[in-house]
């Protein structure tokens, strides 16, 4: 079974002589959650707009569930709900009436769906409130509410945490997850922020000047910043099993280069160190490292800059 969504052939967007992304190739695929990391400008916008149909590549090709032409994709949007940049929401309207007017502006059947998507986005309570007295993370959940309203298997989201405060950010964060986890839908969302969305998403796309720099899931970002015990020996395959043994842990792991990193008794150094020296192993190096996400997501930017200044 065919499990990708999207993809993206040198998708390229120009406007005049700015290169606003640049012969992107990506891949999403199904049922995941992909954060879509970015600073100002980078391009997200863009790219998500281009995806939605809201505008049209210079150059390059967009699939969607393996659709490449204008009517075929056009077709396949109907199967993707979206939210870019700020929700269209009439104030002195209620979040029931916002919805109704969306709905028959876009010719969605029934009117059954505008209650499933409140009680989905946890609106039901104030659906009969004028929008003009709703929190800014309120808002982001009714626009979320709208891009539900014709069931997609596909949601993208352009920023939605974006200047929310904390208690918001909780919501949009566990309504995406709901989604994902309860009715299986894939999930593109961008921040400028990797932080704000590590907790939900499972596959992270990073863009810098309209370029893709780097595409790994959590588990590889946690292996590349999490902080861990970088730990050197003369015999790290014995060190290895000596650890896993005494301390009854698997979270670790060997390194090409021979270091031994333990995810785990950061707070109790001593504990792996006498493990160590009770085996009989020479311990040259034990010390805590890692990365912050934004450490980590600052590296690569810079590594990125640092090779087109050397081109250029
Ligand atoms: N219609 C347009 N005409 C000219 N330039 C544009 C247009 N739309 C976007 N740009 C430029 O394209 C670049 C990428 O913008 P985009 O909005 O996609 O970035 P972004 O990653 O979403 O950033 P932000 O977080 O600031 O929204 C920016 O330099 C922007 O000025």
């Amino acid at each position: 079974m065919n499990s990708t969504v999207l993809e993206a052939h040198n998708l390229t967007k120009k406007y005049k002589h700015s290169l606003v992304i640049d012969h992107i190739n990506l891949r999403i695929e199904k049922g995941k959650i992909y954060g879509f990391i970015g600073q100002n400008g980078a391009g997200k916008t863009t790219f998500l707009r281009l995806t939605a149909g809201l505008s049209f590549p210079t150059d390059g090709t967009l699939e969607l569930w393996g659709q490449r032409n204008r009517t075929g994709l056009q077709e396949q949007r109907k199967r993707m709900g979206c939210l870019i940049e700020s929700p269209a929401l009439y104030p002195n309207l209620t979040a029931v009436q916002n919805l109704e007017v969306q709905r028959l502006q876009r010719g969605i059947p029934g009117k059954s769906v505008i209650s499933d998507c409140l009680r989905m986005t946890g609106l039901t309570d104030t659906a009969k409130k004028p929008v003009r007295n709703f929190s800014l993370g309120m808002r982001q959940r009714l626009g979320i509410a709208a891009a539900l309203l014709n069931n997609p298997e596909f949601l993208i989201l352009d920023e939605p945490i974006n200047g929310l405060d904390p208690n918001g950010i909780v919501e949009i964060r566990r309504l995406l997850k709901d989604l994902n986890q309860k009715y299986g839908m894939t999930i593109l969302v961008s921040s400028h922020i990797l932080e704000e969305l590590y907790q939900t998403a499972s596959q992270f796309i990073l863009i810098h000047k309209g370029r893709i720099i780097d595409e790994l899931s959590g588990r590889e970002l946690d292996e590349q910043c999490k902080r861990h015990i970088a730990i050197k020996t003369n015999q790290p395959q014995n060190a290895l099993l000596s650890l896993e043994k005494h301390l009854h842990t698997e979270h670790l792991r060997l390194m090409p280069d021979g270091t031994i990193r333990l995810y785990e008794y950061l707070d109790d150094i001593e504990t792996v160190a006498r493990t160590l020296s009770d085996s009989g192993i020479l311990v040259t190096t034990l010390n805590v490292s890692g990365d912050t996400l934004e450490d980590y997501f600052l590296r690569k930017v810079g590594a990125v800059s640092h090779a087109q200044n050397l081109k250029s």
